[in-house]
């Protein structure tokens, strides 16, 4: 389904992602783990771009408008699915069976909000939320998620991935949370200085194996980088 080979990414002279060779089959549940700083965004960015049309990606920066309601920011996930025309009137005025729709995947996200708040009243997690829930009503195979969880107490995060993971067969997820990649992911991708340092089943994973991934220190590729 995705194939990288010797791919390297820049931001003007300085690499960050460095001769990286990945592949990643469909049904596949991987998560993607790392230092902050050492290129996770920028990989998933990219992956997102390859996979464009067959991935929702729910990126670390939201991309919610914030003057519009809360039924609005997580319609728009499902704007390619319909013609513009339909989209129009559900934007305008939109029809209960939609409304219904919004309404079950905010609640089987535990965001208990009136649809009609606009989302710059919303709390940072609620606002996640939201996000998360455009990606989710775009109901596409494979999801791509940044973090996805980071604002959120640890119980309602596991409850999200559950729902991320139960809507679609593929999953690439980059997570800050040890136990949870362990738990809930079938492969995990350990990046390094822009370079794939561990790609394992986590069925033989233990959590000292990934400690490296979650304990250096923001700053630590820019030392070393390009
Ligand atoms: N638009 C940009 N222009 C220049 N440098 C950038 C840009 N975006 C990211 N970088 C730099 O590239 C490096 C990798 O950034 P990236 O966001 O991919 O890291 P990350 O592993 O996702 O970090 P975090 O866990 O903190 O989100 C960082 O050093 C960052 O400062």
């Amino acid at each position: 389904m995705l194939r990288l080979e010797a791919l390297t990414l820049s931001y003007g002279d300085r690499k960050v992602i460095k001769d990286l060779s990945l592949s990643i089959e469909q049904g596949e549940k991987v998560a993607i783990v790392g230092a902050s700083g050492v290129g996770k965004s920028t990989l998933l960015a990219h992956i997102y771009t390859q996979l464009n049309s067959q991935a929702a990606y729910c990126a670390q920066s939201q991309g919610l408008v914030d003057g519009l309601s809360v039924f609005h920011n997580v319609y728009m996930g499902a704007l390619a699915r319909h013609h513009f025309g339909y989209n129009l009137l559900n934007l305008i005025r939109p029809q209960t069976h939609r409304i219904n729709e919004v309404s079950e995947l905010c609640s089987a996200l535990l965001l208990d909000v009136a649809l009609n708040k606009t989302v710059s009243e919303l709390s940072g997690g609620q606002r996640q939320r939201v996000a998360l829930a455009r990606a989710l009503y775009q109901q596409q195979s494979t999801f791509i998620g940044d973090e996805s969880f980071s604002s959120l107490d640890p119980v309602m995060a596991q409850q999200l991935i559950a729902q991320v993971l139960s809507r679609h067969p593929t999953v690439i997820m980059v997570l800050h949370d040890c136990q949870m990649a362990l738990n809930y992911f079938d492969r995990i991708v350990g990046l390094q200085d822009g370079e794939i340092a561990l790609d394992a089943p986590s069925q033989i994973l233990q959590p000292e194996h990934l400690i490296a991934f979650f304990d250096r220190k923001v700053g630590s590729v820019s030392d070393n980088g390009g």
